[in-house]
Parts: structure tokens; sequence; C-alpha cells
């Protein structure tokens, strides 16, 4: 992020503070303002300058081979985030530092302009509304996918809380019209080890949204699907763009060009490219790397 934006961001955040506390007679008390690296409110991801996701100068090293390398990379609020690049550009190292698993040696990674992503742990970091789908589906087969469902609201609570776990109407509300964007409202109670490849990939996106994300990272949702999965997988992601920002590591180029809005070029851990699907495809630099092999 660059300091103009952290510094226009701190003002607006000031003067929005400056006018609660005008308005309810207030003064502010000392060291209580929200300000940057801070929650300003829980459940409030600050996308007033529009950008949902900041990556500055990220840098980390394995064993002395940097995997990401100065990567700058921003995502705007309910975009639709196609990354693409050759095995080894460091995607999914990428998503590790975005979600907590992996902290990079240097850099700034903010989600929306004050929370500090590298201040939280993993765990925190799915709280605070970052959903992340890995390559493999990840479903209770011996439930139902209704039960699956259910199960996705309960990861937060205790045993105890657990067991006495009811949903409540807006809940089940919630969980009827996911299943049905899902596309899996006729399969409903049929354990989830019965259902396809395809299937078990959208209920795991299910799960997730049933934790209401505002970002979700998708890596290869479509490997191992068959044409007409991947068809419907396009429509679900073209549904959740615009209610949720998402950002999708997929190595299908024709997937690519039914969803993408902007694809990022990923190679040796940094930027390589940045555009249209067309605008990519036509990059020299690009062809080479990827496209061409
Ligand atoms: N924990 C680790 N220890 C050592 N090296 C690692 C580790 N994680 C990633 N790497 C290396 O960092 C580089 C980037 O890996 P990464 O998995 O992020 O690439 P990728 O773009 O996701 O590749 P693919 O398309 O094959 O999944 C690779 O050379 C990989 O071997």
């Amino acid at each position: 992020m660059t300091p103009d934006l952290l510094e226009q961001g701190e003002k607006r955040i000031q003067a929005r503070m400056a006018a609660l506390a005008a308005q309810s007679g207030q003064t502010e008390s000392g060291g209580r303002a929200a300000g940057f690296s801070r929650v300003a409110k829980a459940g409030e991801v600050d996308v007033t300058h529009g950008r949902i996701l900041y990556l500055e100068d990220v840098s980390v090293s394995f064993d002395g081979f940097k995997a990401i390398n100065k990567l700058s990379l921003d995502i705007a609020p309910g975009e639709l985030r196609c990354i693409i690049g050759p095995n080894g550009a460091g995607k999914t190292t990428m998503m590790d530092i975005i979600t907590g698993k992996t902290r990079p040696d240097s850099g700034t990674v903010f989600f929306g302009s004050t929370i500090d992503l590298l201040r939280f742990k993993e765990a925190e970091i799915a709280q605070l509304g970052i959903g992340r789908k890995f390559q493999k589906p990840t479903v209770f087969e011996q439930l139902t996918v209704f039960e699956n469902l259910e199960l996705a609201l309960k990861t937060n609570k205790g045993v105890k809380a657990s067991m006495f776990f009811k949903l409540d109407s807006a809940q089940s509300d919630r969980l009827a019209e996911i299943l049905h964007t899902i596309h899996l409202a006729d399969s409903v109670g049929r354990l989830a080890g019965n259902l396809s490849h395809g299937q078990k990939q959208w209920l795991e996106i299910g799960m997730l949204l049933m934790q209401d994300p505002k970002l979700l990272l998708l890596d290869e949702p479509v490997a191992g699907m068959t044409d007409e999965e991947t068809e419907r997988t396009a429509e679900l992601f073209l549904t959740l763009k615009g209610k949720h920002s998402l950002m999708v590591v997929e190595h299908d180029m024709s997937f690519i060009r039914t969803i993408s809005d902007i694809v990022t070029v990923l190679c040796d851990g940094s930027v390589l490219a940045q555009g249209t699907l067309d605008q990519v495809q036509s990059d020299e630099r690009v062809i080479e790397v990827y496209l061409g092999r």
C-alpha cells in the first residue's frame, strides 16, 4: 500500500471518529481511536478506498530460495481475480501468506485499509472473513450435504455449544439459498461420500459460504471436474462475484476465459503481467514462460 493511501485512509478514519464523537457528545479517549493495524470494528472491513486486499513488496525465502519476490498485488471488493502462472511460480505460497499459514520475511499484507493480516494467526484470519478452498475436496463423507453445511456454522463453537446448536430461521434461509447456489438443492439428504468429485467441490464451497466470507481464495477449483461440472462451476463463480471477492488460481484456460475480468500472471514469485486474458495471452513474456510450453 502506498504511504499516500495509508495517509488518506487514516485521515478518513480520524474524521469519522471525530464525527461520531461529536454526534454522541463524547471526546475521543486517549489512544483508543481505531488506527491502521487495528480492526476498526469487529466484522467490518474498510474498503472505502476501493481495495479489499493489498500486498506490497512481499518476499519469502525457503532455504535461501525466493519463492515470493517483492510481490505487489491488490484486489477490489467484489472482484473475481484469476491467477495463473507456471508450476513453482509462487501461487500457493501467496495464498499461504494471505491466510497466515506462511509468514513473509518482508512486505505488507492488508485486508481492507485497516487490517494488517500479518498481525493475525491463521484461525483469526479465517474469522476475519477470508475463506480458503484447497485443491482437494475436504467434506465429511459420512455426513449428509445438509449436515456438512450445518457443521460449517459450528466450527467456531465449543463442544457443548455445538451439541445443542440449532439453526435459527435466518441461518435456515441462508442454508437453503446456498444449497440452491451450489446446485445441490436436490441432494440435501445424500451422504457427501456419494457425491461426484465436482459436487464435493461445490459442497465445500457451500461450507465456506455458510461463514459468509468477504474474500474467498480458491486453488484449482475445477481440476478433475467433467466439462459439465466445470461449466456449472463457472456459473457458480459468476453468481458469487460481486457478493464476495474471489481469488481463483487455475490452469484451465477455457474456464478462466469464461469467468475472468483481470488475470494476473505470476512467475518467479512476482507479477509478470496483468490484464484481460487476451492481453496476457498475447504478452511475449507470458508466452515464453507459461503459455508456450
Ligand atoms: N515450505 C516450503 N519449503 C521449501 N520450498 C517451498 C515451500 N513451499 C514452497 N516452496 C517452493 O517455492 C516455490 C513456489 O511454490 P508454490 O507451491 O507456491 O508454487 P505454485 O505456483 O503454487 O506451483 P503449482 O502450480 O505447481 O502449484 C516452489 O519452487 C516450491 O518448491
